[in-house]
């Protein structure tokens, strides 16, 4: 389904990626994990078209996607920060990324699973932190994505719309979806990713199950199993 061959990333001297070998052949949670800056976003980014590689070959079953722009309509993206324009209220954004993506209706059962009913006219530059969020996630599940991104989906979420949100990649999934996620709350990776990729000085260091690594590093849990790859 996705394939990634030797692909290559610097912004100027900085070596980003180096040699990246990806795939990805069934639906499932794939989390890509890595310390801060070491490229996470980027390699998504990259997958979406948003940035060019230095190198390398992509393919989206068998189409090779920086030769085309099709692809990209397969895929829901939920940014790590979502730009809107702070004037518009939360049912023209709504309306307005339905047009670009040609459906004709409302999301209602996902703008009433997070209660954003009462927000619809109000405009973004005046929600909290979390209702943003909230409103981003319904940007991004409102399409029947084959495969979706999320780039640290639960910033500022609170409880009860964590678990809202944790049912719904879930359901996603149960589809037969590609869901790519980011996160640095590792009892949530641990909660729903199929496999990790974790991102190390530019190279995949780890790619398999959550069980794998922990065996590797004989630790007892994600987390420490992440710190024990990192400690110096
Ligand atoms: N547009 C850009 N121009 C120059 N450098 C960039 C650009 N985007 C990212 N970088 C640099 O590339 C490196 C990787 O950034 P990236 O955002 O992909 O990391 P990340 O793993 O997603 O980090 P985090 O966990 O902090 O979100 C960082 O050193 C960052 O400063």
């Amino acid at each position: 389904m996705i394939q990634v061959k030797n692909l290559t990333k610097s912004y100027g001297k900085l070596k980003v990626l180096e040699d990246i070998h990806f795939e990805i052949e069934k639906g499932g949670i794939y989390a890509i994990l890595g310390p801060n800056g070491s490229g996470k976003t980027t390699f998504l980014k990259i997958l979406l078209g948003m940035v060019i590689p230095g190198s390398g070959e992509i393919h989206y079953n068998g189409e090779d996607i920086l030769k085309s722009h099709e692809y990209r309509k397969h895929i829901g993206y939920l940014p790590q920060i979502a730009r809107f324009p702070d004037n518009l209220t939360v049912k023209e954004i709504i309306h307005m990324i339905a047009d670009v993506r040609e459906i004709d209706s409302l999301p209602e059962p996902l703008i009433a699973l997070f209660g954003l009913d009462s927000f619809l006219d109000k405009k973004l530059g005046t929600l909290s932190g979390g209702t943003r969020q909230k409103v981003n996630i319904v940007l991004t599940f409102m399409f029947d994505s084959p495969v979706i991104v999320l780039d640290e989906p639960t910033a500022g979420l609170d409880p009860v719309s964590l678990i809202k949100l944790k049912s719904l990649i879930n359901e996603e999934k149960e589809k037969g979806k590609i869901i790519l996620i980011t996160s640095h709350i590792m009892s949530l990776v641990e909660e729903l990713a199929d496999e990790v990729f974790f991102l190390l000085e530019g190279s995949i260091y780890f790619q398999g199950t959550i069980d794998a690594l922990r065996r590797k590093t004989a630790a007892s849990n994600l987390e420490h199993a992440i710190a024990k790859i990192l400690e110096p």
